[in-house]
């Protein structure tokens, strides 16, 4: 099963968030949305669980009870313990398997620290307590917006085991993110810049597709086409690589950033 959009467009009052969107999210595969701040990721996940209704195109979703949202801002009530929190989720869409509750605990690491009131938790704590609640009731399609934004690299690490065992069980996992090193882990990758689709595909296809010549440089000739990476600047420009010039190969970051330039450029 494969849920997603077809040429879906959103329009706020002064905004035209989404301009003919198509993304696919296969059932048994994480998906990732990428794309800078305003690019309309959390208006195409929020499409997708039925919280932003389309001006035109179309959403292809199982029912509400078959998703599991978990939005930016956690989506945990904080003055409520671990326990109380899924409970009341479990309430909310009648599970009553209390196995599979422990197991994901266990699985967050969370087993320990269930009489703890959620807004007591240190942010990583809470976001797998998040997915946890968005996972309870075994979605087919789970939407998390920006799950990693804030987590520490260990958590990042520990979360991204869950999101992927998700996927292994079953469940059309779309994902955003600001992370590309992250999206480099999903089976596909959508990049949104400006409410448009640049390049979609397995992350080794949008990372081969990657426009223009990127170089290392120290001292880049325009910072307006440069980013810095570590110490050094990665620099780029639209045409081929120019005599002299060692073009370095794209990963993610890069292919992302690249294809924002040249979509802004051309
Ligand atoms: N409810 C709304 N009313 C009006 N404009 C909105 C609304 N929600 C989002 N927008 C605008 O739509 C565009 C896309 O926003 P969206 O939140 O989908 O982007 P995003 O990629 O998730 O960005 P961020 O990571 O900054 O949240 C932005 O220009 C934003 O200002």
């Amino acid at each position: 099963m494969t849920w997603g959009t077809t040429d879906l467009t959103v329009r706020y009052p002064h905004t035209l968030a989404l301009d003919a969107v198509t993304f696919a999210a296969p059932a048994g595969q994480v998906s990732a949305v990428v794309g800078g701040d305003g690019a309309g990721k959390s208006t195409l996940l929020r499409s997708l669980v039925g919280a932003v209704r389309p001006t035109s195109g179309r959403v292809d979703a199982p029912a509400l009870r078959e998703i599991g949202f978990m939005p930016t801002s956690t989506g945990v009530w904080r003055e409520l313990t671990v326990a109380e929190n899924l409970d009341f989720v479990a309430a909310a869409y009648r599970v009553r398997d209390r196995t599979r509750r422990a197991d994901l605990l266990d699985a967050a690491g969370l087993t320990a620290v269930t009489g703890r009131l959620a807004g007591d938790l240190s942010g990583g704590m809470r976001q797998k307590l998040a997915f946890t609640l968005a996972m309870l009731h075994a979605p087919r399609l789970l939407v998390l917006d920006e799950p990693s934004t804030g987590v520490d690299p260990v958590s990042r690490v520990e979360l991204w085991r869950l999101i992927a065992q998700a996927a292994v069980d079953g469940a059309a996992v779309v994902l955003s993110t600001t992370y590309l090193d992250e999206a480099e882990r999903a089976g596909t990758v959508c990049v949104l810049d400006n409410g448009r689709v640049l390049r979609s595909g397995p992350p080794e296809e949008v990372t081969a597709s990657t426009p223009g010549t990127i170089t290392v440089t120290d001292d880049p000739p325009d910072r307006d086409l440069a980013w810095r990476r570590g110490r050094r600047w990665h620099a780029w420009h639209p045409g081929p690589p120019v005599p002299g010039e060692t073009p370095l190969p794209a990963d993610m970051e890069d292919a992302v950033i690249a294809a924002t330039l040249a979509g802004r450029t051309s």
